[in-house]
């Protein structure tokens, strides 16, 4: 990782308003130098260039750190009583944005779910060399998973309704869904069942990417 994406990394941090630990820091960038190593030879994203990795994956993940340490103390998630905090990353590819939360937020038992093999070792691989006990790779189809989760994320991974069907078996009773999308998704959203209610959309602002995108909060619906 070069000195300028350092900084750039850095000046995105201070945007969001995070406060990494320096070790933390030394992890996102690891975690950067990872993905570029991987991806020579397993292909893991479209994306090459460190520069547009740095943006268009690290930082943009690192824009929902704020809004779900939020959600999780308003909704009080993270309760005495449960030590650890359950986050299942679904279609996590190279851990995004489930790895960077797992370095974020140590508090935060972080599983990342994807049906290619490679995938999921490559998660491994990132928990074993970041030393992350919290973060895990599962091979797996989601809709296979029945271990539950407190929160459900997805990032450029499916329809909102089609997320949220084949991940319910995995939601916890009182968890929520995190869907990381572009522009506001109307049309998605007016096509989800009765069952699945919309409980916030929330915009974000990447630092670095002039580009629409937003969080779409979901939880089951009461029944009336
Ligand atoms: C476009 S990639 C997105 C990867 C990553 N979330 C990102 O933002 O870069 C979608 C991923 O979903 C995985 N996937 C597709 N269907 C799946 C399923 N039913 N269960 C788990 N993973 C699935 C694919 O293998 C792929 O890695």
């Amino acid at each position: 990782m070069t000195r300028p994406l350092q900084a750039e990394l850095q000046r995105g941090l201070g945007q969001l308003g995070l406060a990494p630990t320096e070790a933390q820091v030394q992890q996102l960038l690891d975690y950067l130098d990872l993905i570029q190593k991987w991806t020579k030879v397993y292909n893991l994203t479209a994306v090459r260039d460190p520069a547009e990795m740095l943006t268009h994956h690290l930082l943009d993940s690192l824009a929902v750190i704020a809004p779900l340490r939020r959600q999780i103390a308003e909704l009080g998630l993270l309760s005495a009583e449960s030590s650890a905090l359950r986050l299942l990353d679904v279609g996590s590819g190279a851990g995004l944005p489930g790895a960077v939360i797992a370095i974020c937020c140590p508090d935060i038992t972080v599983h990342c779910v994807d049906t290619v093999a490679k995938k999921a070792a490559f998660i491994q691989q990132v928990a074993a060399s970041l030393k992350l006990p919290n973060l895990r790779g599962i091979h797996a189809r989601v809709e296979n998973l029945t271990d539950k989760y407190q929160v459900v994320s997805s990032r450029a991974f499916a329809s909102l309704v089609d997320f949220t069907t084949w991940s319910v078996g995995a939601l916890a009773e009182q968890g929520i869904w995190m869907g990381m999308k572009g522009k506001n998704p109307v049309d998605e959203m007016a096509a989800l069942p009765s069952s699945v209610s919309v409980f916030h959309v929330e915009q974000l602002a990447v630092p670095g990417l002039d580009a629409e995108r937003c969080i779409v909060w979901m939880r089951r619906a009461e029944l009336p």
